[in-house]
């Protein structure tokens, strides 16, 4: 049985993440935390995400509670991941995170705690995305640079980054397999006199209104046809289903930065 923390608990994928957790054969709950100052410390993680009483209060300092837990699963915030990181770098724990917003500078650092710790780390952990994933190389592939490729995301009102980072995985993937830079090429939305579009442009268009879960198209646009290919996730679940499943897969494994196409067995990196 793997004992897994869940950090930010009382928040939208916290929640989903508890009940994940208690339907998920092999893994159980060992500790929920929140921010130190929240009002719900101490209130009871099942009951917090409907999943009926489990006697898991919640926690403001994971460090005291490193014995509860072998596997800390993170969606938070990027202050708040990068503290968790050091938190289990310290104690020899895996980690499991699906936050986004890191910087260049905080995703470095991820990759070197992972030569001491496995780290799963993925925008978006739905089986779905991820086929997306590999379906976007094949058509990135096939159309080359004959067409534009706008890349278009929409989530709810409180999400706090943009574009999402799974709209800006998608466009690494794009950029990659067509041999271009992202920081060169990329475009994130237009205002005024924008000129004629240049061929190699990735575009990336933000929207952000009321429960949208999330949802991405890429759009490969050529002279007389187009392309889409895209995901709308209508449950928060998925995600949290897949940090459940990224959880056992990692667990045991040797240290490494490791993502979903890893764990999906979708990889190309030799291993
Ligand atoms: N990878 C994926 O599949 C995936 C899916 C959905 C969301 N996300 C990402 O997950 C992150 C969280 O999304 P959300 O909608 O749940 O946000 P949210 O704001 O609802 O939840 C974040 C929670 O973290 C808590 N928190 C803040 N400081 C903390 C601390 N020091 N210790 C513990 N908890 C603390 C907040 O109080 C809040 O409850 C975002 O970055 C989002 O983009 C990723
Ligand atoms: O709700 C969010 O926030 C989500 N964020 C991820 C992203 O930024 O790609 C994945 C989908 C939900």
């Amino acid at each position: 049985m793997i004992r897994v923390a869940i950090s930010g608990a009382a928040g939208r994928m916290g929640r989903a993440l508890i009940q994940a957790a208690c339907q998920y054969e092999g893994i159980a709950l060992g500790v929920a935390s929140e921010r130190p100052d929240s009002r719900l410390i101490g209130s009871d993680a099942g009951e917090l995400a409907g999943a009926g009483t489990l006697q898991i209060p919640l926690v403001g300092n994971l460090r005291e509670h490193g014995d509860a837990f072998d596997l800390l699963i993170d969606f938070t915030q990027p202050e708040v991941s990068l503290a968790n990181l050091a938190l289990c770098k310290d104690q020899g724990k895996a980690m499991v995170i699906g936050t986004t917003g890191f910087t260049p500078e905080q995703r470095q650092e991820i990759a070197s705690a992972a030569t001491e710790i496995p780290i799963v780390l993925a925008p978006n952990m739905s089986v779905g995305v991820n086929l997306c994933l590999k379906l976007l190389e094949t058509a990135a592939q096939v159309l080359g640079d004959e067409v534009d490729i706008e890349i278009i995301e929409a989530h709810h009102r409180h999400k706090v980054d943009a574009p999402s980072g799974t709209a800006l995985r998608m466009g690494e993937v794009v950029a990659e397999t067509l041999g271009r830079d992202l920081n060169q090429c990329a475009v994130y939305g237009r205002l005024g006199f924008s000129g004629q579009r240049p061929r190699e442009s990735i575009g990336f268009s933000s929207l952000r209104a009321g429960d949208i879960v999330g949802e991405h198209t890429v759009m490969f646009a050529a002279e007389g046809e187009r392309v889409e290919i895209g995901h709308k996730a209508s449950s928060r679940m998925t995600f949290a289903l897949g940090a459940m499943r990224a959880s056992q897969w990692v667990s045991g494994k040797p240290p490494g930065l490791y993502d979903m196409q890893d764990v999906l067995g979708l990889s190309k990196k030799v291993s």
